[in-house]
């Protein structure tokens, strides 16, 4: 009967068992290990890297007290209150260069910024408030006990713990590390993920293309995003639709950590990477009630975790960072990770049907979360449009404008 034929590309099949969004990665979450193990290396080379274990302090951050300006130092102890002339000792304190000796009680000292402070002086006034006569500092009214100086460890004390393991280091982390005394760190190695695009469409990137070949995509988009996930890329190039081909080609990955393919997810007559998955009696998932990306295709392949992402680029995008990332993570030793959303007035109205999660391609504007005018999922343009993803529930929703939606920045997928 033709009025049960649905020109929806998203319609659930009836008699089919679709996995929701959250058993899939819960999935994922109970079952991969981490398999990248621990190696030294030095702070200079450690960004992006996951620390193996927590990084706790060998020294204090600042070693010594010091000074906080250039200026004039003395001990606050030693002289009466309200303005101060004082006799300038010879010699001075600079960082990297101390004084070498204790100050006498009631003079003074040239004293630099970062320079640890010599016993006797625990009161440093700035070198513009002061006038220099005669061999005397002339200190005006108001100076404070202490002013100007730094104690030892007021940022970190020695044996502080600094970051947990599975924190990826940050360029800012290696300054924490490197001003506490650490020069090497244990981080796991990064995970290498084997990347294949299928299909017999497919060319690549400034090849010459006839009118029914289509330029492969989802290789660079893929590659890069996993790059910036702190992952190794081993490219394992497009595979033309040929079950041989495509089962070569996931043996050459499976001497990878993980393998990720595009296209052939679904059920069509070329669909060779879901029934590869399935002959080999490891597909874990597939038909995951999700929208874009319900063909994803979760298995083992040679005992490797492979992801076979549908071919759609809006599809293999979204899908990479809701599942392909924690999980990859996990492997990595990062953990688990996934965004907590921020909930956010909507800019768009938007009916959807029970039964599946549904993310859209989003951005803020004046008015709140705008949603992208097309929801199809060949549509490129629309993930270079996009800053991050609207995430509506599995349950049947009605969002007028002014409602609060879940968004989730790409920065939040860690995506610069
Ligand atoms: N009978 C059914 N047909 C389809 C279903 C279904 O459930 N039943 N699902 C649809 C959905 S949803 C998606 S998403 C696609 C994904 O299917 P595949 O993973 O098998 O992908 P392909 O058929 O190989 O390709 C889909 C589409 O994407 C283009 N593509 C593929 N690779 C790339 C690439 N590397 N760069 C750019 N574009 C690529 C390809 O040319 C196709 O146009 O299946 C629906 N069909
Ligand atoms: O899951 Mo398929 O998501 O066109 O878009």
């Amino acid at each position: 009967m033709a009025d049960k034929l649905k020109d929806d590309c998203f319609a659930l099949p009836p008699g089919v068992n679709w996995t929701p969004v959250d058993d899939a990665l819960a999935k994922l979450r109970e079952t991969l290990p981490v398999v990248a193990e621990a190696v030294q290396v030095p702070v200079a080379q450690a960004t992006g890297r996951i620390l193996a274990a927590p990084a706790v302090a060998t020294r204090a951050n600042p070693p010594t007290a010091n000074a906080a300006v250039d200026g004039y130092g003395f001990h606050s102890g030693a002289v009466a209150d309200g303005a101060l002339s004082l006799p300038l000792v010879e010699g001075r304190a600079a960082a990297g260069a101390p004084y070498g000796a204790a100050l006498a009680p009631g003079s003074a000292l040239r004293i630099l910024t970062g320079a640890s402070l010599p016993e006797g002086l625990d009161t440093v006034v700035l070198q513009e408030d002061v006038t220099l006569e005669e061999g005397h500092v002339q200190i005006p009214a108001g100076w404070r006990p202490g002013a100007n100086t730094r104690p030892a460890g007021e940022d970190v004390a020695a044996g502080a713990s600094l970051l947990p393991a599975g924190h990826r280091l940050r360029p800012q982390d290696l300054a924490l590390l490197a001003a506490t005394g650490i020069g090497v760190v244990s981080v796991h190695r990064p995970l290498r993920v084997a990347v294949l695009s299928t299909g017999d469409e497919l060319v690549p990137a400034g090849e010459p293309a006839a009118p029914h070949q289509i330029y492969d995509a989802n290789r660079p988009m893929l590659a890069a995003l996993l790059e910036s996930w702190g992952a190794e890329v081993v490219d394992l190039g497009r595979a033309p639709d040929n079950r041989s081909e495509i089962l070569a080609r996931l043996d050459a990955g499976a001497e990878a950590d993980a393998i990720v393919t595009t296209g052939g997810a679904s059920a069509g007559d070329e669909d060779h990477i879901s029934a590869a998955l399935r002959e080999a009696g490891s597909l874990t998932h597939w038909r995951i009630a999700v929208k874009p990306g319900r063909p994803l295709a979760l298995g083992l392949w040679r005992g490797t975790p492979a992801f076979g992402l549908p071919g759609n680029p809006v599809a293999a995008f979204v899908t990479a960072l809701v599942f392909l990332r924690p999980a990859l993570m996990q492997m990595a030793g990062a953990g688990w990770q996934q965004p907590a959303p921020t909930l956010l007035p909507a800019a768009f109205t938007k009916r959807k049907k029970a039964g599946r999660r549904e993310f859209l391609r989003a951005r803020l504007g004046p008015q709140g979360v705008e949603v992208f005018a097309s929801e199809g999922s060949g549509r490129i343009s629309g993930l270079s449009w996009a800053r991050g993803l609207v995430e509506l529930p599995d349950d049947a929703a009605s969002i007028t404008a002014g409602d609060l939606v879940a968004y989730t920045p790409f920065t939040a997928y860690g995506i610069a």
